[in-house]
């Protein structure tokens, strides 16, 4: 059996004007996520350890955003196209555990709903997907609610 390790993360501007979509739900805030897709800076953190792991490069090699065929795309969409491809390598999830880091707003209510819907995009069973939440007690661009960071790993198995 192979069995690789991946990590990803990444960071999206918080900014007025946007919509806030977090792990595949629109979460009701006054700041959304700045970005050339949805902005789902979770998605993204996860897309990246997958590829990551299957040493696929990243998810900007895959879908640049330079190309409009990903302007404000849904990033469900991306993560669908992400399993495709290691799939097609012959991987499969056996496990994710993912952090946001984020000032405000709590979302911890909204964590269950996450991981129902990337569970099933990600044809894993949802007790094998884990999503966290932290604030960074106010320091930094997240303490300052400018921004939103996501950190995920995930190990992918070969049979
Ligand atoms: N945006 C966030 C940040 C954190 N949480 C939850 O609150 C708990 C306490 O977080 P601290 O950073 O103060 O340690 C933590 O267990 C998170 O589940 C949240 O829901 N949303
Ligand atoms: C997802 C992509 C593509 O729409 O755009 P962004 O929403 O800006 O996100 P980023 O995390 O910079 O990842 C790669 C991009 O190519």
């Amino acid at each position: 059996m192979n069995l690789r390790i991946g990590q990803g993360y990444d960071v999206h501007k918080l900014a007025a004007g946007y919509e806030f979509w977090l792990g595949g739900i629109l979460i009701p805030y006054e700041l959304g996520s700045v970005g050339h897709s949805d902005g789902d800076v979770l998605i993204h953190a996860i897309c990246d350890a997958i590829l990551g792991a299957a040493c696929l490069r990243d998810i900007g090699y895959h879908f640049p955003d330079t190309d409009n065929a990903y302007k404000n795309i849904d990033s469900k969409i991306l993560l669908q196209d992400t399993l495709e491809l290691i799939k097609k390598e012959g991987y499969y999830i056996n496990n994710i555990d993912a952090t946001v880091c984020l000032q405000k707003p709590k979302v911890k209510d909204y964590i269950p709903k996450m991981r129902d819907v990337l569970a099933e995009i990600l044809e894993i069973d949802k007790n094998t997907l884990s999503i966290k939440a932290t604030t960074t007690e106010q320091l930094g661009f997240v303490g300052r609610r400018e921004g939103v960071e996501a950190h995920a790993v995930v190990l992918l198995i070969k049979e």
